[in-house]
């Protein structure tokens, strides 16, 4: 073989190559199916209810592999891979149960695959508060809920639906989000007099409807995939809504890409009972309750000041009840077992009125 451009290249000899290093990878991938196998062993002998799927183990994984990468695979293609090796080794012994906010086709959908990966099984649910209740009842393992967008702000259902939940955070996951605009094949461009989407959706494209469909009327609905399935069937209808939902329904793009920001992303979260340990780059969310006083606020904020801990986002909820007069929802860098971490979480508890700590969990790795 030679470096050298457009020096002849022997095919048959890199595909004689690529066959003994495919043998090689296959046998490798056994073989730690084989460890994770026992591994399974190991904790059911420990524990006869013991969880498998252990956040902090997996993003301790990718990371690894990530900074281990020298290419040419660029890393985050390499962590989606071995995210795939990972979720067929877990599905070997118990494939995870996840329940998602649906239908079929969703972002929410694509986040809990992307986080899960495919060996994952993901049931949509109609609603927030469904995820949360399916996961409460132990009918699946986890949840996956949108908490943020990078564009249009807080998602207050999901937020609101913890205030009363026995349920945690064991994970996050970071999607960016493209936006198509999807019609059936019979359906011409400018014959298009009515668009579906969800409001959010809406939102994220507003400059770009202005633009290129200032007269078509626009038609909120629940989710982008009921968006997706309503102009399977409806001649002068496009939908906004994404990949998943494209192919789900077999609709064409008449354009790409729409949302006015091109950094656009929502900020998804994995819903459980379980406590997970460090991993290193963890992040915990807290809810915190103040009295209706002055300088509530500043004493809240004081001690992440003093603590040099780094607070990542602060949210602000009405109260429900009259115990609960300002609830803020703060997530911040680091982990409740972390000395630095229970120092901080001592005090804001005594000068709060209530204070919840929904979890500790992995930063998002992918
Ligand atoms: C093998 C383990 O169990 C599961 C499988 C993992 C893997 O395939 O690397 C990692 C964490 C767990 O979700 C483990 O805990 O080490």
């Amino acid at each position: 073989m030679s470096d050298t451009p457009n020096a002849p290249v022997d095919l048959d000899a890199l595909r004689r190559r690529i066959d003994e290093l495919d043998g090689e990878i296959l046998k490798l991938i056994n073989e730690r199916a084989d460890c994770a196998q026992r591994v399974a062993h190991v904790k059911l002998a420990e524990d006869a209810d013991a969880v498998f799927y252990r956040p902090e183990r997996e993003a301790q994984v990718l990371r690894r592999i990530m900074a281990l990468n020298q290419g040419p695979l660029d890393s985050e293609e390499v962590a989606r891979l071995f995210r795939e090796i990972m979720s067929a080794c877990l599905a070997l012994e118990q494939p995870v149960k996840v329940a998602y906010l649906g239908p079929e086709g969703t972002f929410t959908q694509q986040a809990a695959l992307k986080h899960f990966g495919e060996s994952a099984v993901s049931l949509p649910m109609a609603a927030i508060d469904e995820v949360f209740r399916e996961v409460e009842a132990g009918a699946v393992n986890y949840g996956v809920v949108p908490v943020e967008n990078s564009t249009e702000g807080v998602v207050n259902h999901t937020l609101d639906s913890f205030i009363d939940s026995s349920l945690g955070i064991c994970g996050e996951v970071v999607l960016r989000i493209h936006h198509h605009l999807l019609v059936g094949e019979t359906t011409r461009r400018d014959k298009v007099s009515r668009i579906y989407s969800h409001p959010q959706s809406f939102a994220q494209c507003r400059k770009w409807l202005d633009a290129h469909f200032p007269h078509a009327e626009r038609v909120p609905v629940s989710s982008n995939a009921e968006a997706a399935r309503l102009v399977k069937t409806e001649w002068h209808s496009a939908a906004i809504a994404g990949d998943m939902a494209a192919k789900l329904y077999d609709l064409t793009r008449l354009a790409e890409k729409i949302e006015d920001r091109p950094d656009n992303s929502t900020r998804f979260l994995i819903i459980g009972h379980q406590d997970v340990p460090m991993c290193g780059e963890d992040k915990t969310s807290i809810i915190v309750a103040m009295r209706n006083q002055p300088g509530a606020l500043h004493d809240l904020l004081e001690p992440f000041h003093r603590h040099q801990v780094d607070m990542t986002r602060l949210e602000t909820r009405p109260s429900r009840s009259g115990v609960w007069n300002y609830v803020f929802f703060i997530d911040f860098k680091g982990h409740r077992d972390e000395p630095r971490v229970a120092a901080l979480l001592d005090e804001v508890r005594l000068r709060a009125s209530e204070l919840k700590v929904l979890g500790s969990y992995p930063q998002g790795v992918l």
